[in-house]
């Protein structure tokens, strides 16, 4: 039997210099049901190379290697991998074209006729392993993905037009395309380092999104409202995101964490992935420092908000002071510690940017000592540019405090200098050492 079932047609714009492909789904993918997959080329793909160049590609699902139930996917993921990229790919090069895999291709089975004839297939073959897969294989990351697309586009085309005369069939399809979507991902995560930058990026907010949900109740059962305690409840609730992420942290200075009573804990802020760090290594009945922005960001808000966390309005010098004025007092009160992250603002540079005062005044106003906490440099698999968010060891080492008794505000100046330079020194020298993803050493 014959099943027809919606396809792609791929046009590939050969007159750029880094060839895009472009692909509508309005094409057939026609399914014969007795071969393996196959491709056809029309003849003019082969001669204008400055077009828009309509490749149709036919294949099969079903009866590859025998098996007529095949599940769409596993004969696109075949489709992909051994014979369309690479063909794709080999186009750009000087040789003649590859889409050759099946010379039976039994064109004259093929409904419509957008879809030229299988005779003017080019059957180069250019002596490559059918099944290697090109090096340049996981930076083809949109090409892969417009693939991907049409392959959404017309299983969605199906179950429209399908809908409309038989119900079974289209709740098949749309199981079909439903089954897709795991495997999808798979796919675009094992291809694509960028696909996994977003992916690891969104699924971090998503999944701290979904633990604040679960924290905001667990911190009123605890505390019945705002409290510093409620931060014992965030830590337990977030320690296990790192290992999702695939990050590991390795901690040094422990022991100058035992200083008993209120202490001011100042750390470098490269990223929104510092809150694993800090949760890490978060000391009992300590809160943070953080800008008023943090507030709104829904669920996550309300649980900083629960979890005592002061916000201050970096906008507004004045209102700032007066909050910190205010924590101070509260610190010595309540006996709380405050992590403020000196820098005021995220930074990846390599390097640390000069101090904002405010914690400094923080900790001579409190006459609480000052415990430096320094994050290894990210870069070894964080990089935000390139899209890069691979494994990865962080390093935390954590200094010997910074005594402020009999402190004033004359002496802010210095102690920022003399915090400022031993975490300098201490975040080269614990970058320096980080081992990379790949095994090396970070340098
Ligand atoms: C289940 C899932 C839930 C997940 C929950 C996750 C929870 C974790 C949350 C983690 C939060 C992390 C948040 C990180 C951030 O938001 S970082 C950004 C906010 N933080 C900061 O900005 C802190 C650092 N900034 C400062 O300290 C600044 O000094 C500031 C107070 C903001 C003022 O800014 P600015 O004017 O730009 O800075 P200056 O330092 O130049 O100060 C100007 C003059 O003011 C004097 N000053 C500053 N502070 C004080 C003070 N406290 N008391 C008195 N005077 C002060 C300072 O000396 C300057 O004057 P002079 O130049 O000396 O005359
Ligand atoms: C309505 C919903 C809006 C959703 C917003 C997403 C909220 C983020 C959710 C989860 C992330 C988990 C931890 C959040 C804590 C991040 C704190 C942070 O890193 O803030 C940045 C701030 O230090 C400096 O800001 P800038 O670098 O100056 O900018």
């Amino acid at each position: 039997m014959m099943v027809q079932e919606p396809g792609w047609e791929f046009g590939l714009d050969t007159g750029v210099s880094t060839p895009t492909l472009a692909m509508s789904a309005t094409g057939s993918l026609v399914t014969t049901g007795s071969q393996d997959l196959g491709f056809n080329v029309s003849s003019e793909t082969r001669c204008s190379r400055q077009d828009r160049v309509p490749v149709s590609v036919l294949g099969h699902w079903g009866s590859n290697r025998g098996q007529r139930d095949e599940h769409p996917l596993l004969a696109l993921q075949h489709l992909y991998q051994h014979h369309l990229v690479w063909s794709i790919q080999g186009w750009t090069r000087p040789a003649p074209l590859s889409f050759q895999r099946n010379q039976q291709c039994e064109a004259q089975q093929m409904r419509g006729t957008s879809i030229p004839a299988a005779a003017a297939a080019p059957q180069h073959d250019d002596g490559d392993d059918d099944d290697a897969i090109p090096a340049t294989f996981s930076r083809d990351v949109p090409r892969w993905f417009l693939c991907l697309l049409a392959h959404f586009l017309s299983a969605t085309n199906t179950t429209t037009t399908t809908s409309s005369t038989t119900t079974g069939t289209s709740s098949s399809t749309r199981m079909d395309v439903l089954w897709t979507i795991p495997p999808l991902l798979l796919l675009l995560l094992w291809s694509s380092s960028t696909f996994v930058f977003y992916f690891k990026k969104c699924f971090y907010v998503a999944w701290m999104m979904c633990l604040a949900v679960l924290a905001i109740p667990l911190c009123l059962l605890k505390s019945g409202g705002r409290d510093v305690e409620n931060m014992r409840v965030i830590r337990s609730l977030v320690r296990h995101v790192k290992h999702l992420l695939g990050l590991r942290f390795e901690v040094s200075g422990w022991e100058h964490l035992q200083t008993k009573g209120p202490y001011v804990i100042i750390s470098n802020h490269q990223s929104s992935l510092d809150v694993l760090g800090l949760m890490e290594v978060l000391p009992d009945r300590c809160t943070m420092i953080a800008k008023k922005e943090l507030i709104y960001a829904g669920t996550v808000g309300i649980t900083c908000w629960l979890g005592g966390i002061v916000f201050i309005n970096r906008k507004k010098t004045s209102d700032a002071k007066s909050v910190m004025a205010e924590a101070a007092k509260t610190m010595l009160d309540d006996q709380i510690r405050l992590w403020v992250f000196p820098e005021g603002t995220r930074n990846q540079r390599g390097d640390l940017l000069p101090f904002k005062k405010g914690a400094f005044h923080l900790a001579v106003a409190a006459q609480a000592p000052i415990i430096p906490i320094v994050f290894s440099s990210y870069s070894n698999f964080y990089l935000r540019k390139e899209k890069q968010f691979n494994s990865g060891t962080i390093r935390l080492k954590i200094l010997p405090k910074i005594d402020t008794k009999g402190m004033t505000t004359e002496d802010v100046a210095s102690l920022l200098d003399k915090s400022f330079n031993l975490m300098r020194s201490a975040f080269l020298e614990v970058s320096d050492s980080v081992p990379q993803s790949n095994g090396t050493r970070c340098h």
